[in-house]
């Protein structure tokens, strides 16, 4: 366990060290430090959580739970396939497609005592997993392609996410492209932030339904990666948005108030 922590800690150091121009230990306690690189590790190499290295393991709101509807369960079943390893000649070789882990708090105690009350800090909590109710707001799972640079999140729309009646709010729908965008820009890029956000909603969503939300890279140009994004049903046949998104690439300072 022990020899598993040292060489945890030494993978998150030399992901610390491939961060440009900040020195995480400067700025976090060493606690945090561990917090926020396996965060980035989450968003980048993404493997699984087994880079934790605290003995209690946060929860992946992206599994399966008894809210999906049976079309929710089809479509992660078949993209969840895509990442399985083929065996070829007795050897194992994995394909381009990974599941992505989500957690509730993206870096759990990095802003603690800077900027946030200690209240906040503990009772923050990322807004697309707030609510314990399974099924009630935003239930979703992003898999990534990183030979084709994009990804596809299968997203099924609660209840308490109504703008017209009976119909998913632009609001929420909007969360879900920043989300999944967001998560593609970061994977390929490293620490970013929404810069632009343009969102064409052509027919509404009914309240329940499951889509595809499909976000490719279009470009990098210097610190700006450029993201294109479909949400549709799930057999594509209908197409509810588009949206481009522009994210800008950030010193992990940019989030402590400092310019790095
Ligand atoms: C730090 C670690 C983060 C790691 C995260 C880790 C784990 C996450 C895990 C799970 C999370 C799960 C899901 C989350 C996924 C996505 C989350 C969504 C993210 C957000 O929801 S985040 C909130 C909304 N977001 C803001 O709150 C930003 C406020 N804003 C600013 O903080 C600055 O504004 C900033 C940083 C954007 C730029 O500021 P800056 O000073 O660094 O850079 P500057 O202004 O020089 O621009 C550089 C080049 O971008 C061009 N440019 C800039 N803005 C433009 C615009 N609007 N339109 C067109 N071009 C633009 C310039 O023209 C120049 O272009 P050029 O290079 O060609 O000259």
């Amino acid at each position: 366990m022990l020899g598993q922590i040292v060489r945890s800690l030494g993978r998150m150091q030399q992901l610390s060290n491939g961060l440009k121009g900040v020195r995480l230990h400067q700025l976090l306690s060493k606690e945090t430090h561990g917090h926020l690189q396996t965060s980035l590790e989450n968003t980048r190499a993404i493997s699984t959580v087994s880079l934790w290295p605290f003995s209690s393991q946060p929860r992946d709101f992206s599994q399966p739970n008894s809210s999906w509807s049976p079309e929710m369960r089809k479509v992660y079943d078949h993209y969840n396939t895509l990442c399985d390893p083929d065996t070829e000649n007795g050897e194992e070789k994995r394909g381009p497609w990974r599941k992505l882990p989500s957690y509730n708090r993206s870096i759990k105690y990095a802003a603690g005592g800077i900027h946030l009350s200690k209240l906040i800090q503990a009772k923050a909590r990322l807004f697309t997993r707030n609510v314990k109710e399974q099924g009630a707001t935003f239930e979703y799972v992003v898999f990534v392609n990183k030979e084709e640079k994009r990804c596809v999140c299968v997203f099924q729309a609660g209840h308490l996410l109504e703008g017209a009646p009976g119909h998913v709010h632009g609001g929420a729908i909007a969360t879900m492209i920043d989300t999944v965008t967001g998560t593609l820009a970061g994977f390929l890029s490293g620490p970013i932030m929404t810069a632009n956000l343009n969102i064409d909603y052509r027919s509404p969503m009914p309240l329940g339904s499951v889509v595809l939300i499909h976000s490719a890279l279009d470009r990098k140009e210097r610190r700006k990666t450029y993201i294109t994004c479909k949400v549709s049903s799930t057999d594509e046949s209908k197409l509810y948005t588009e949206a481009t998104a522009l994210f800008v690439s950030i010193g992990v300072g940019h989030l402590f108030g400092s310019r790095n």
